[in-house]
């Protein structure tokens, strides 16, 4: 039996992107703040990240403290390439003193310079790629963004994205390779390496090392091959239901969670699915993602 104890190792939250989607303001627009946030706790998670509707600071700490729900952490877009170094470290540290007062240790980032995920174009082949230069600059950016983090007691986790420069496995390692490891950790989605790279495990078998965050989005096989041979773009795909909780799809989690396990990773693990909340109801897909969670990934676990 593993000496791993899951119960002191991992924090399992939930992304709001089930309730309300930041990229599509019009679905699930009924969801209220406080609801995400009942809903969550009712069904057995300690955390959430921060979600575009959230309100000010010392109203979501007073509504989280109630419920004793944490605020893991939150999405930053950010524009290196774009905006240069100066100005995107001076809004990352912005984002970084956010997260603080929200007593958030995690900033998920991602280079959204060309990225498509918001826009119409086909998101299985439109994807951008960064020159040499831009390469450069973005590390450098990022290894910056690291030392802007500590000031805060927040920890820089990457995130490799469907539609953007760094979605690869070839680019995440680029990135890794010209990275400090002391200033920049990975988030893993699994749902966005899987479909990616065809299967979630080679990303983490190669990254496992520097995982700081982790994110469980499953995926219906069959809406990824039907949203693939429509050419649609992620949030068409995403409304094809391409995504869902974990345990409701074609992932694997058992190996992903044991090579986590393995590794002693410690830290978050959230649920996040995003799916048109008037079709998957967010509450009863956030205590089936639990359910699964605890019976098939983490009961060998508890100690
Ligand atoms: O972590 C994430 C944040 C979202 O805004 C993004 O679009 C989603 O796909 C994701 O994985
Ligand atoms: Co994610």
């Amino acid at each position: 039996m593993s000496e791993y104890d899951v119960n002191k190792n991992i924090k399992l939250g939930i992304c709001p992107i089930g309730w309300r989607n930041d990229d599509i303001p019009s679905i699930g627009a009924e969801n209220t703040f406080p609801q995400l946030l009942s809903d969550a706790a009712l069904a057995g998670f300690k955390g959430v990240e921060m979600g575009g509707f959230f309100p000010c600071p010392d109203e979501i700490n007073y509504e989280r403290k109630l419920r004793h729900i944490e605020i893991a952490g939150q999405w930053f877009s950010s524009f290196i390439i774009r905006d240069g170094i100066e100005k995107a470290a001076a809004d990352f540290e912005e984002h970084c003193k956010k997260l603080q007062t929200l007593g958030a240790h995690i900033a998920t980032v991602s280079e959204q310079t060309y990225s498509i995920q918001q826009t119409s174009k086909n998101i299985f082949e439109d994807k951008p790629y960064f020159t040499d230069e831009e390469w450069e600059k973005v590390c450098a950016g990022l290894n910056k963004y690291g030392e802007i983090a500590k000031k805060y007691d927040v920890k820089v986790a990457y995130h490799h994205h469907l539609g953007t420069g760094i979605q690869t496995l070839a680019e995440t390692k680029r990135l890794m390779d010209n990275t400090d490891p002391d200033k920049v950790g990975l988030v893993f989605d699994t749902g966005h390496a899987y479909v990616s790279e065809g299967d979630a495990m080679p990303m983490l078998n190669e990254f496992v090392d520097r995982v700081v965050h982790v994110h469980f989005k499953d995926v219906r096989k069959n809406k990824e091959d039907d949203s693939r041979k429509k050419g649609l773009s992620f949030q068409d795909s995403f409304m094809n239901d391409m995504f869902t909780v974990p345990g409701d799809g074609d992932i694997d989690f058992k190996p992903i969670f044991k090579t986590l396990a393995d590794h002693h990773y410690t830290g978050w693990i959230m649920v996040e699915a995003e799916q048109d909340p008037k079709k998957h109801n967010p509450f009863e897909m956030a205590l089936k993602a639990h359910q699964y969670m605890e019976d098939e990934l983490f009961a060998p676990y508890q100690k």
